[in-house]
């Protein structure tokens, strides 16, 4: 697979961009065209012998996969002693995770539109493509100064076929994690994606994390205290999920109060259409959950305010030669999820490890 690759030493590297679980990223420079590109060294210490699994799995999805919403995989090079390699993407200059830590305001709802229409079309043409993404969390959605957002990290994206294999459950980063998942699901499919997308939908609008637990249990309760607790009637086959054993607490659906239908404090607000869509998207029932293809008809696209268009996005000033881990850490707020993150003693409770 890697024959007749290009060496990594054609990339002059700039500056580190970030570190994730499975690889450094760098921006580099092409030494013979002069392009600017994003280079991601691929870790190898996990694996024993060979290259990891995981980026190889990645590698190979990422450049089958062509589509407006997707991070352009250019080229796989290696490194000088034949033992590391690097994807070569197209470079874009910020995610989304970063540019909501700048903002003092959240998207509006044109904006989040214009956003949710660019990543739900990403997540269809995946789901189309037989291919779940598994960890969509703010930080894998890159966007450029030209209002374009694009799906990156497919170190846990999975091409499946039918009929439905059990895939290992602990995959999804917990913030974002579907139900499903943290109540031990040992089949799933495509709705985890859109669980996903509910809850940047509602980020989008409020610039915080919907659910933001330290471990699988505060998730869950977490989940509950906003959506309700579930049970047979809204989710069927829910009691003989492994993780419903345990004994929560009964509570009662309150989206609509965190996002009210106007609000004189300042509160994101949200329409009936909006409440909808989000409803769709964090629906317990996998089954019945909104799929990609149904939530961009879904009727929150075309009442007013309509999704502003691109050209008129939010810039944000280039931050070429900042690693953006540094820059993420000096930007967080001192608000209750780093209470949360404190209380979680040193780990890393949002990511979960793949053993
Ligand atoms: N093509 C790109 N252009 C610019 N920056 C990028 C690009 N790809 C990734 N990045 C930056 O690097 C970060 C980490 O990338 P990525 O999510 O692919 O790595 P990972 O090791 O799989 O991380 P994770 O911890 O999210 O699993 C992203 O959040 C983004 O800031």
């Amino acid at each position: 697979m890697l024959q007749g690759c290009r060496s990594v030493d054609e990339f002059e590297r700039l500056n580190k961009i970030n570190e994730g679980t499975y690889g450094v990223v760098y921006r580099a420079r092409d030494k013979k065209t002069g392009e600017i590109v994003a280079l991601k060294k691929v870790k190898m210490e996990k694996e024993k012998e060979g290259f990891p699994m995981t980026s190889l799995r990645e590698i190979n999805i990422l450049l089958s996969l062509n589509h407006p919403s997707i991070v352009d995989v250019k080229e796989v090079v290696v490194g000088s002693r034949l033992d590391s390699i690097f994807m070569v993407m197209e470079y874009m200059e910020h995610d989304l995770k970063g540019v909501m830590e700048t903002m003092k305001q959240p998207y509006s709802q044109s904006e989040a539109k214009c956003l949710m229409l660019q990543l739900l079309e990403g997540v269809n043409y995946l789901h189309h493509n037989w291919v779940l993404h598994r960890d969509l969390k703010t930080s894998n959605l890159l966007l450029d100064n030209s209002g374009n957002l694009k799906l990156c990290d497919f170190g846990l994206a999975r091409q499946y076929g039918s009929p439905l294999k059990p895939y290992t459950p602990l995959v999804v980063t917990l913030w974002y994690r579907a139900p499903e998942l943290l109540l031990g699901a040992k089949e799933y499919s495509t709705a985890i994606d859109l669980w996903s997308v509910g809850c940047i939908m509602a980020e989008l609008l409020t610039k915080e994390p919907l659910f933001y637990g330290g471990d699988e249990k505060t998730q869950l309760n977490k989940i509950f205290k906003t959506l309700g607790t579930p049970d047979e009637k809204s989710w069927p086959g829910y009691k003989n999920l492994p993780g419903a054993k345990a004994a929560f607490a009964n509570h009662p659906y309150k989206l609509r109060e965190k996002f009210p239908r106007a609000s004189f404090s300042g509160q994101p607000t949200l329409s009936d259409a909006g409440l909808d869509l989000l409803n769709k998207l964090l629906t317990y029932d996998p089954e019945e959950r909104i799929t990609a293809e149904e939530a961009l008809r879904h009727p929150w696209f075309i009442e007013l305010p309509l999704p502003k268009s691109k050209d008129f996005m939010p810039t944000f000033p280039a931050h070429n030669n900042k690693d953006r881990t540094v820059r993420q850490r000096v930007m967080k707020n001192p608000d209750p999820v780093e209470e949360q993150l404190k209380a979680a003693k040193g780990r890393e409770p949002w990511r979960i490890r793949l053993a």
